[in-house]
């Protein structure tokens, strides 16, 4: 509970460091890793040299500090950080690094104009939403820990097969090591992976591509040229070889029951988890129009696997494929990039919920186009494989 003192200097110094909070957090992330070098490989650095992750921090500080005094709105917005905290891993005695080097680099930012009584309050603001944080958190990690097949922190896996998707996409099954069966996700979640490259420990978390079966999970990884990460899948590790997997988590997910058609749209890689989406929608019994965009054809994965629900359920799913580049329209519905007049087409009557995953430009493309038909905000649903942001066009 912050005083009324603190909470007035709160108010009165808001405006002010909301206005500098995207220099704070660009100072703060260099300063934290200099001080405290082991947190540095939960960050994925791509995400720092493009500023993406010091933009989602200060927008979750802002949101927090706007909603603060609303607890189920403040829980509903920092939905998205618990998702990535969890798959993390992130523990509580991290929690006074982040608060340490952010008070840090508020005052280096500020100055003067942060007093010893201003730097308590925030100390104090901060102190509250830390605590928010890892009492949802520990609450994610039980709950995992505790369903059949779950566990905490940790836990090893084998690559059990590889398979090659597309040209730049591979799959991935992995099993776990002790041979015990493993826990159910949510479709549409993302799961936390942690190795070791050159000595050091990495952490990244990928969507699950295949259905929850018990067994196994499967992730698919886009090779990217500078993608640490992704090429060491891709070039170094072979079948046989172990990783760590830490919880699953993640809100692109859909209710467990429900009726309302739905509209699923991918662009690239951003299919992975539309799949194990779009089967769940059907055995809901929902329409489901299933949209895909690949650059073309050498680069279209997954197409048997969705062509064989299309087969399974014939009343229900409708593909819709499209292709930036094709020399024969035969077998596409359209050649080049989504556009209105196609969406419009294909937007299943009724009150469809809408779920677009794929690069920035796809999704923002599609969520002007599904705004301007009149889907609300309510029913666009959108994820970002790293750090959250605004889907305003680049
Ligand atoms: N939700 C997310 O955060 C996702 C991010 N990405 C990132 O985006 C980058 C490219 O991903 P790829 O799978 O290689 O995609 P890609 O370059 O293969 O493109 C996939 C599809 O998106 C379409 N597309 C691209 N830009 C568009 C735009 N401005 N308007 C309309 N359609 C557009 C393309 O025509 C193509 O059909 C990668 O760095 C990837 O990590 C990819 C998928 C999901």
């Amino acid at each position: 509970m912050l005083t009324s003192t603190q909470e007035r200097i709160i108010e009165a110094t808001a405006p002010v460091v909301a206005e500098h909070l995207t220099t704070i957090t660009q100072h703060f992330y260099p300063l934290m890793f200099e001080r405290y070098p082991e947190v540095a490989p939960l960050f994925n650095q791509t995400h720092q040299a493009t500023g993406g992750q010091p933009r989602a921090l200060a927008s979750s500080v802002l949101a927090y500090v706007q909603l603060r005094k609303n607890p189920a709105q403040a829980r509903h917005a920092l939905e998205t950080v618990v998702n990535k905290h969890v798959s993390l891993d992130i523990q509580p005695d991290q929690y006074p690094i982040v608060g340490e080097c952010l008070m840090a680099a508020i005052g280096d930012v500020l100055g003067e104009a942060v007093t010893e009584e201003v730097a308590d309050a925030w100390g104090a603001l901060y102190q509250e939403l830390a605590d928010l944080l890892i009492d949802l958190e520990s609450q994610r990690y039980r709950e995992f820990a505790e369903a059949p097949g779950g566990w905490r922190g940790a836990r090893s896996f084998r690559i059990a097969d590889i398979r090659q998707e597309s040209a730049v996409i591979r799959s991935f099954v992995l099993e776990p090591e002790d041979g015990q069966p493993v826990a159910d996700f949510r479709p549409g979640q993302f799961i936390g992976v942690r190795l070791t490259i050159d000595d050091k420990p990495v952490y990244r978390h990928y969507s699950l591509s295949a259905f929850p079966n018990g067994r196994s999970y499967r992730i698919s990884i886009k090779r990217e040229a500078d993608g640490v990460v992704s090429r060491h899948f891709h070039d170094v590790l072979n079948i046989g070889d172990r990783i760590e997997l830490l919880p699953p988590a993640g809100d692109l997910t859909l209710p467990e029951e429900g009726h309302d058609p739905l509209m699923l749209l991918s662009g690239g890689v951003g299919q992975t988890p539309m799949l194990s989406l779009l089967r769940q929608a059907l055995e809901q019994g929902r329409q489901v129009v299933y949209l895909h965009a690949a650059l073309d054809e050498d680069h279209h994965a997954f197409g048997n696997d969705v062509q064989a629900l299309a087969r399974d359920y014939p009343d229900q799913l409708r593909v819709v494929t499209v292709y930036e580049q094709a020399d024969d329209a035969s077998h596409v519905d359209h050649i080049g990039r989504v556009d209105r007049e196609l969406i419009a087409r294909y937007l299943p009557a009724g009150a469809p919920h809408c779920y677009y995953v794929g690069p920035q430009g796809f999704m923002v493309a599609v969520d002007q186009i599904l705004q301007s038909l009149g889907v609300p905000a309510e029913r666009r649903h959108f994820e970002h494989f790293g750090p959250s942001r605004a889907l305003e066009a680049a």
